[in-house]
């Protein structure tokens, strides 16, 4: 028998691999390359490096090309661990490595890459290596926290702003900063209050100047002679004393106060802020009605909640026994107070039984607070994630799941809809920890509409829709990115495990959507389910047709994703058992998962 060999067939590399690997080389100058990339075997081709039939390995180091390299130039390029271009001269935006989950080293150094750091690039749990050393990057460094990273050098960039305060980008050492022109804080030994921010050139490379040292001294003297000035008018001027005295009633929290604290009551009454006459703000009631004054919440007893990606959020309790929350926001758009007062008024109008209702708003030119209705039951992230392992846990049964499931889906679809306005804002920042669950057990999804008055820089690093796959190549989010979000939740509250959109500084947190499309491919079965409901042999049917759901929700294409109205609908549809049935079920014990009713492959 010949065997006829076919003279095009690619060995060692699968041929879209190939095509993205020709795709980058004409994007170069260099006839090297013209004449290595060439052949249908991996192993012909310079610098790259295959294994088990795919591409592992991109190394093209010190080789002098020229050229761009394309956003999503590894898109294809799914199993690739090492890449390494440097000492080259490439340029161009950071290439989106959201498909690459298996990269461990990357080493762009020397070359003239620019624009920011690619946020995707947090989302590699196995990246060991990051050189990004002596290019043009600017913007702030994304918050990398992932565990398994031993090496790192951002030195030598524009970037600016305060590193980041997660435990790896801590305790990397100030050499691994250095040399950028606006980076403050620790591990740095620039203090964030002597950096200028970012703007006209910014190709100089830092190095502190003497002018900028003696600009510092004269804003201190200048601060000093304005005191001075102040006291003496103060002594003089009666009518002044009287109106200092007047704004002192108009009292914000005090922050570093309430944060200084290590016990969780604080009283908050006497910490009195605003001394500024243009300080003062008016608390705005969404339903018009004056329930209580600010300085009701001022005179109350405060408890913080934590700390928020926009703002510290506390617990207040006032005279009459009543609890709101207390957000104070921060990171804010430069919004005046009117176009203030439009956006929380547009946000707040947005009304239903799943939407944690907005009771007030506050703005003054040092601060701006939300106050919300005050859901006793806790969050959803708590809810499944707490206590496990510890007899104090109870167990989130499967009903109780698919409610939630239910509840948060009616919520985003309201959102969508907005028979309110004319203008729908996504949610942008769907996650467990922004699933509230009330006394009756009721869901309330809280921080909607944040996308419309967070400031896009901060959107961009801190909200989970902008982690979706489609934000990462055009830069945009939309109602799929809620979409994408709702999925991702879905896949959290079927597996109990933790996702990265509600613990980043979890090590053993995962992006669950990328997750369950490997579910799926590899035909995982049983384990994709939490322990807690797995035993519930009953609601099989209902697990697998929500898991379903969810790989749809989660699909990379926007446009594949469904609307949350056929979202709804397929939640809706799905059986909520009754409590005998559960409890039976529990009483089985059978735990044991296996039949081929559990396969996780979506039914077309
Ligand atoms: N209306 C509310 N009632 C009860 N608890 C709340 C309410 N709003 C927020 N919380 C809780 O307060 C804590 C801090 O909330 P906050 O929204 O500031 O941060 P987060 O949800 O962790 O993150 P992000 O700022 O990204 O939304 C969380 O545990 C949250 O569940």
């Amino acid at each position: 028998i010949s065997l006829k060999i076919n003279a095009d067939i690619v060995i060692g590399f699968t041929e879209d691999e190939r095509n993205a690997l020709l795709a980058l080389k004409a994007g170069f100058r260099s006839t090297f390359l013209d004449e290595k990339w060439q052949s249908f075997d991996c192993l012909d081709w310079y610098g790259v490096n295959c294994s088990d039939n795919r591409v592992v390995g991109v190394t093209l180091e010190n080789l002098d090309i020229y050229g761009e390299v394309n956003l999503d130039a590894f898109y294809n390029l799914t199993s690739l661990s090492v890449l390494s271009f440097k000492n080259n001269s490439l340029f161009g935006q950071l290439m989106d490595f959201s498909r690459n989950v298996d990269l461990m080293q990357l080493d762009l150094s020397s070359n003239r890459f620019n624009g920011v750091i690619s946020p995707s690039l947090v989302n590699l749990v196995l990246l060991q290596s990051l050189k990004l050393q002596d290019n043009n990057l600017s913007g702030s460094i994304p918050w990398f926290d992932q565990s398994s990273l031993k090496e790192l050098n951002l030195s030598n960039n524009n970037l600016s702003g305060p590193i980041p305060d997660t435990k790896k980008l801590q305790s990397f050492n100030e050499s691994c900063y250095d040399h950028n022109s606006f980076l403050c804080g620790p591990p740095s030994s620039t203090s964030c209050s002597d950096t200028a921010p970012p703007g006209g050139d910014n190709s100089g490379k830092p190095e502190k100047s003497g002018i900028g040292v003696i600009l510092i001294i004269v804003n201190i003297l200048g601060l000093f002679v304005l005191l001075f000035l102040l006291l003496l008018l103060y002594k003089n001027n009666k009518q002044l004393k009287k109106k200092i005295m007047e704004n002192q009633k108009n009292i914000v929290l005090d922050h570093t106060d309430v944060e200084k604290r290590d016990d969780k009551e604080v009283e908050i009454s006497s910490k009195m802020i605003s001394h500024h006459e243009n300080d003062q703000g008016k608390l705005e009631f969404v339903d018009g009605v004056l329930e209580f004054e600010l300085g009701d919440l001022m005179k109350a007893s405060a408890e913080s909640l934590g700390k928020g990606n926009f703002g510290n959020t506390y617990r207040a309790r006032l005279e009459d026994g009543r609890n709101v929350i207390v957000k104070r926001l921060r990171d804010l758009k430069p919004l005046s107070s009117d176009e203030f007062i439009k956006q929380l008024k547009a946000i707040s109008a947005q009304k239903h039984p799943n939407l944690a209702p907005i009771l007030a708003y506050y703005f003054s030119k040092n601060e701006k607070l939300l106050v919300q209705k005050f859901i006793a039951n806790g969050n959803l992230f708590s809810r499944l994630h707490a206590g496990r392992g510890t007899s104090d846990r109870i167990p989130l049964r499967w009903s109780e799941r698919l409610l939630i499931a239910r509840g948060v889906a009616r919520a985003l679809e309201y959102l969508h809809i907005n028979p309110n306005s004319h203008t729908q804002v996504p949610h942008g920042n769907l996650k467990s920890s922004n699933v509230l669950i009330d006394d009756n057990n009721m869901v309330l999804v809280s921080d909607y509409g944040f996308t419309s008055i967070i400031s896009n820089t901060i959107s961009v690093q801190r909200m989970f829709s902008f982690k979706s796959p489609e934000f990462l190549t055009s830069k945009k989010i939309s109602k799929k990115s809620d979409v994408w979000s709702y999925g991702s939740l879905v896949m959290e509250l079927l597996t109990g495990r933790l996702t990265i959109q509600s613990a980043s500084q979890d090590e053993n947190a995962v992006d669950l959507c990328n997750w369950v499309h490997r579910a799926v491919r590899e035909e995982w079965t049983a384990e994709i389910f939490d322990l807690e409901i797995m035993g519930q042999r009953s609601a099989t049917h209902g697990m697998l047709k929500l898991l379903q759901l969810a790989v749809r929700c989660c699909d990379k294409s926007p446009e594949k994703r469904p609307g949350m109205s056929e979202v709804v609908r397929e939640v809706e549809s799905i059986k909520v058992p009754n409590g005998d049935s559960e409890s039976e079920d529990d009483l089985s014990g059978d735990r044991s998962l296996t039949d081929d009713s559990m396969s996780a492959t979506p039914s077309r």
